[in-house]
């Protein structure tokens, strides 16, 4: 990456900064670096209005604040109301904040303000701080990111404040995409003051227009559950001490702006080259068609796919819009799948990709309209991946199908690992696996999720996509031809099931039946009930490994319920040859949880009945 250099956006107090981001189209108003002298003024070290500063041990401010000025944080307007600690608690999402950060939505307040957000980044310094070392010339920097949500701009201005009450420095990227905030710490090139000490991108994934969330990294990765849980604590005790007196001081300091997503494109781009045998344009002939459904993805045909010669015409939605009009950014969505699939066919392209909103996400289409998505995707990678790295073993979430499996350990020759649900926990186990001596390149979930191990275990939508040109400009530049075939060939002999569902029971938290207990707890109950069962049914068989729920096969077919890693919910996930079969194990599963009335089984009731 060293070709690149000096990408900082706001220079000293040039105006760039309220242009629009012409490289990704920004529609809304970017960030105005207010250039009104009043917020200029010199930062008055340590003297902030936020009384539990000392709680972050402040590194060096005053000595690294004066002189470069490249613009300001944006004042705060937000009137600071009360809130408690158990209402940042449940902010949490797994590995991930999420909350409402637009009114309008009936029953939906507002639970991401201003005000909570700047005390979580706050937080999030502090968490920083206690790992990391402050450097011999430069204070702790934290770069941010956001995708296209209408709610962005203000919670990248309050993010900023955040940072800058900690007395760290903020870098601001702009619409960004997730992965790009975990490379930004690894990346070393200080034109782009890169590597960031820390990151935040600020997003929902595929959720309504209405919410918003964040995600943290540090050269480690991605911040785990417990993390987050002490960051939201330690965003309370700071929210109390918030005041709005001094917010002037805090938007005066200085917000650097700089547009790593071109580092980050042209990583993506050095790696297709390099699989082709460095050729310059190895997709040259090639016609794909992106689908970013007005996320933060539209990068992708004209960052990576053009400068590697493919033509892109087709490619919709590309337009950063956070009311996502067209459809959910998201691949597992039927709806999405359609639309892209329709685009290829459309314009006769070879391949379609799409994203979701933040880009971690992603999911393919063949020429033939066929969908690589779900467990065919996890094939297709682990295809791939095993063409390298003979043996290895493929870490899945659990709802993956068991002709999945027979796939990678029958055809493939590799070992398939079916952990559980989430990716961070999918992630994770790859990386314990590799520890106890188990080698394991690929992590990979139904969702579209994925990480490998030659890309540090980074979960990323468009690397995953990359793997895919690579097989596509490799076979072209062997002569093995063009299109799309190539890829289709990979997942031949894939047994896939006749009917496939999943259904969402709800557990009603405010039931008597929980008698004061979590929604967990009952969860966990039902689900041990429906394993005794089970165990006294000769028809139906417990899978002898399994990390959660119950997973069952039987009537031709398995099923496995477990609880939601986030929702009052139990997922139920039934594959069968026949929707006959289906409905025989899903009569076997209602039977046994129909004794829990505060588990709504509507949607197991209907499907059993039509
Ligand atoms: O457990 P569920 O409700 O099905 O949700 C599970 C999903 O939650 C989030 O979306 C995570 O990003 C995914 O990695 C995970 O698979």
């Amino acid at each position: 990456m060293a070709a690149l250099s000096g990408k900082i956006i706001s220079h000293s107090l040039v105006a760039k900064s309220c242009q629009q981001n012409r490289h990704f189209n920004t529609q809304y108003q970017p960030d105005c670096c207010n250039l009104n002298k009043r917020n200029l003024r010199p930062f008055l070290g340590g003297n902030l209005a936020w009384s539990a500063i000392s709680a972050v041990r402040l590194h060096g401010i005053s000595k690294f604040n004066r002189g470069i000025v490249y613009c300001n944080a944006a004042l705060s307007t937000a009137a600071i109301s009360s809130v408690e600690k158990t209402d940042f608690l449940k902010l949490q999402n797994g590995s991930d904040i999420r909350g409402v950060a637009v009114a309008g939505v009936e029953g939906e307040p507002v639970t991401l303000t201003e005000p909570v957000t700047e005390a979580i980044a706050s937080a999030f310094c502090a968490w920083l701080q206690k790992r990391k070392k402050p450097h011999s010339s430069r204070r702790l920097r934290v770069s941010i990111g956001h995708d296209s949500r209408i709610s962005a701009q203000k919670l990248q201005d309050a993010v900023s404040r955040g940072i800058s009450r900690a007395g760290l420095d903020v870098i601001q990227y702009g619409l960004a995409s997730t992965p790009a905030m975990f490379n930004c710490t690894l990346t070393e090139n200080e034109d782009f003051l890169c590597p960031a000490d820390g990151s935040i991108m600020i997003t929902a994934s595929h959720l309504p227009y209405n919410r918003n969330g964040f995600k943290f990294f540090t050269n480690a990765g991605g911040l785990g559950k417990a993390d987050i849980k002490e960051i939201l604590e330690l965003a309370a005790d700071i929210y109390k001490t918030l005041t709005n007196e001094g917010a002037e001081q805090i938007a005066s300091q200085s917000v650097r702006k700089v547009e790593y997503m071109d580092i980050y494109t042209s990583n993506l781009v050095q790696a297709v080259r390099k699989a082709a045998g460095n050729v310059e344009k190895p997709l040259e002939g090639f016609h794909i068609v992106v689908d970013a459904g007005n996320g933060a993805g539209g990068f992708f045909a004209g960052k990576v796919l053009e400068p590697l010669g493919a033509i892109t015409s087709g490619s919709q939605f590309l337009e950063p819009d956070g009311m996502f009009p067209n459809h959910i950014p998201n691949p597992e969505d039927k709806a999405a799948m359609e639309s892209i699939t329709k685009a290829v066919l459309n314009n006769k392209a070879d391949l379609g990709i799409i994203f979701d909103t933040d880009v971690d996400r992603s999911a393919a289409v063949d020429s033939s309209g066929r969908e690589f998505n779900r467990n065919r995707l996890i094939a297709l990678m682990s295809a791939i991946v095993l063409e390298e790295h003979p043996g290895t073993t493929i870490v899945t979430d659990s709802v993956t199908s068991d002709g999945l499996t027979t796939f990678i350990e029958k055809k493939l020759g590799g070992k398939h690992h079916r952990f559980k649900r989430g990716y961070k926990n999918v992630i994770d186990e790859a990386i314990r696996l590799n520890t106890v001596g188990e080698e394991s390149h690929l992590a990979i979930e139904t969702s579209g999720h994925g990480a490998l191990k030659e890309n540090h275990w980074l979960d990323d939508g468009a690397y995953l996509m990359v793997k895919l040109l690579n097989k596509l400009a490799s076979a072209k530049a062997s002569g093995k031809g063009g299109g799309s075939k190539v890829l289709t060939g990979l997942v031949e002999g894939l047994d896939e099931p006749g009917f496939a569902v999943e259904l969402r029971l709800k557990i009603d938290q405010t039931h008597a039946e929980l008698k004061g207990g979590s929604f967990r707890e009952y969860g966990e109950a039902v689900i041990k009930h429906l394993e005794n069962v089970v165990d006294s049914n000769p028809k139906l068989q417990k899978a002898p490994v399994n990390y959660e729920g119950v997973r069952v096969s039987g009537f031709g077919g398995w099923f496995l319920l477990r609880l939601s890693l986030h929702d009052p919910v139990l997922p139920l996930n039934i594959e069968a040859s026949s929707k006959e079969e289906a409905v025989n194990l899903g009569n076997a599963v209602l039977s046994a949880v129909r004794e829990f009335p505060a588990l709504d089984t509507t949607a197991l009731d209907k499907f059993v009945q039509a």
